[in-house]
C-alpha cells in the first residue's frame, strides 16, 4: 500500500470491505434547531452555530461513521463576500469547517479507540457550482450558455487551495451535475498538484445519466485518465437508483466507488423544501446498502434527509455488528 489512498484502503479493509460515510449534515443541523434557509444553506452555521456543526459530527461518529464530510458544501468565498465578510474572514471560515471535523474526530477517538470504532477520516466537502447558485442547479447541471471550463476552474480554485491546506484526509467533491465541472475539477487537482486523495460524486435525477442528461461514460473516461481522482460515485440521488448506477460504473471505471444517496425525497430548488413521496424507510435503506456493498461499492453512507439513525443501522449491518 503506502499509496495516495493508503488510509482509505486500510479503513475499508479493517471494516469488512466498507467504509461508512456519515449522513445528511444539513438535515441534522436542522434537527438540532439551526435555521439554514439562506443562500449559504448549511454553511450559514459556520457563522452562526459552529458548536452545532461539531455536535452533528460527534453524533455521526457515535452512530458508526468512518468518514465525516465537512460543513463546506455551500461555503464559498463569493458566498461569504455577499454576506459582507472579507476574503480573509471567508477563508478562515473554510478552515474552520475542517477544524471542527478534525476536532470532533480527535475528541471522539480519544474516548473511543476500541474495537467497535475506527479512527474516522475527515473529507472536506466541495459542493458544485450549482450548490453555490442556490437555485437547485446541482440537480440540473444547467449553468447557462456563458459557462466554460476556465470559469469553473476559477470558481473552485481558491476554496480548493484553502481546504486542502487546512489538513483534511480527503477531498469530497459533491453533487457534481455535469461533465464540464468534473473535467474542471480533475484539471484543477493537477494544476494545483493536490496530494490529498479525492472523490468526485455525481447527482443523477433519472438513475441512468448525469443530472445534465449527459452519459457517465464520457465523463468517467476523462476521470479515468486522472490519477488525482481516486474515488468516484453518486451522492444525493434516490437510493432506488444506486444499484443500477454501481453496476454501470463498474463497467466504466476501476476506481473505488462511493455511494451516499439521499432519502429518496426530491429537492424543490425554488420553494427550498423537500418533496415527500418517495421517501425510503430506515429498514429498506439498510437492505439496499447491503446490496450496494455486494455490487462493489466500498464507501457507503447517506446524504440529505438521512440521519444518525440511518448511519447507525447501515454501519451495524455492513460491519456485521450485532
Ligand atoms: C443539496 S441541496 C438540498 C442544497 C441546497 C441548495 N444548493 C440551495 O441552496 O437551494
Ligand atoms: N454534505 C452535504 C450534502 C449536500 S448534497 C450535507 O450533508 O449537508
Ligand atoms: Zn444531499
Amino acid at each position: 500500500m503506502g499509496s495516495r489512498t493508503g488510509l482509505v484502503e486500510e479503513l475499508i479493509e479493517r471494516n469488512c470491505g466498507v467504509a461508512v460515510i456519515d449522513g445528511g449534515l444539513a438535515t441534522q443541523l436542522e434537527a438540532l434547531g439551526a435555521d439554514i434557509n439562506d443562500p449559504l444553506w448549511s454553511a450559514r452555521c459556520l457563522i452562526s452555530d459552529p458548536h452545532l456543526i461539531k455536535q452533528v459530527h460527534l453524533q455521526y461518529l457515535e452512530a458508526g461513521a468512518d468518514v465525516l464530510v465537512t460543513s463546506s458544501y455551500q461555503a464559498t468565498i463569493p458566498g461569504f463576500l455577499s454576506k459582507g465578510l472579507s476574503i480573509e474572514e471567508g477563508e478562515w471560515l473554510l478552515q474552520q469547517s475542517v477544524k471542527l471535523a478534525l476536532e470532533a474526530r480527535d475528541n471522539f477517538w480519544k474516548l473511543n479507540a476500541d474495537n467497535y470504532y475506527s479512527r474516522a477520516l475527515v473529507a472536506a466537502s466541495i459542493g458544485s457550482y450549482g450548490a453555490y447558485l442556490a437555485d437547485g442547479s446541482e440537480y440540473s447541471g444547467q449553468y447557462g450558455p456563458d459557462m466554460n471550463l476556465e470559469k469553473l476552474k476559477e470558481f473552485h480554485r481558491r476554496r480548493l487551495q484553502v481546504l486542502a491546506d487546512a489538513g483534511p484526509d480527503l477531498l469530497a467533491f459533491e453533487t457534481i451535475p455535469n461533465k464540464l465541472e468534473a473535467q474542471a475539477l480533475a484539471e484543477l487537482l493537477d494544476e494545483e498538484n493536490i496530494q490529498i486523495p479525492s472523490w468526485i460524486c455525481f447527482s443523477s435525477v433519472d438513475g441512468e445519466h448525469m443530472s445534465s442528461g449527459e452519459d457517465f461514460k464520457e465523463c468517467l473516461d476523462i476521470l479515468n485518465r486522472n490519477e488525482k481522482v481516486d474515488i468516484v460515485g453518486i451522492n444525493c440521488a434516490s437510493p432506488q437508483f444506486i444499484e443500477n448506477l454501481i453496476l454501470k460504473f463498474k463497467k466504466l471505471t476501476n476506481k473505488l466507488l462511493a455511494v451516499y444517496p439521499n432519502s429518496g425525497e426530491v429537492w424543490d430548488g425554488r420553494a427550498k423544501r423537500w418533496l415527500q413521496p418517495e421517501c425510503v424507510g430506515e429498514k429498506s435503506f439498510e437492505l439496499l446498502a447491503k446490496r450496494w456493498h455486494e455490487c462493489g461499492a466500498s464507501l457507503i453512507g447517506g446524504c440529505c434527509r438521512t440521519t444518525p439513525c440511518t448511519i447507525r443501522s447501515i454501519s451495524k449491518l455492513l460491519k456485521n455488528i450485532s
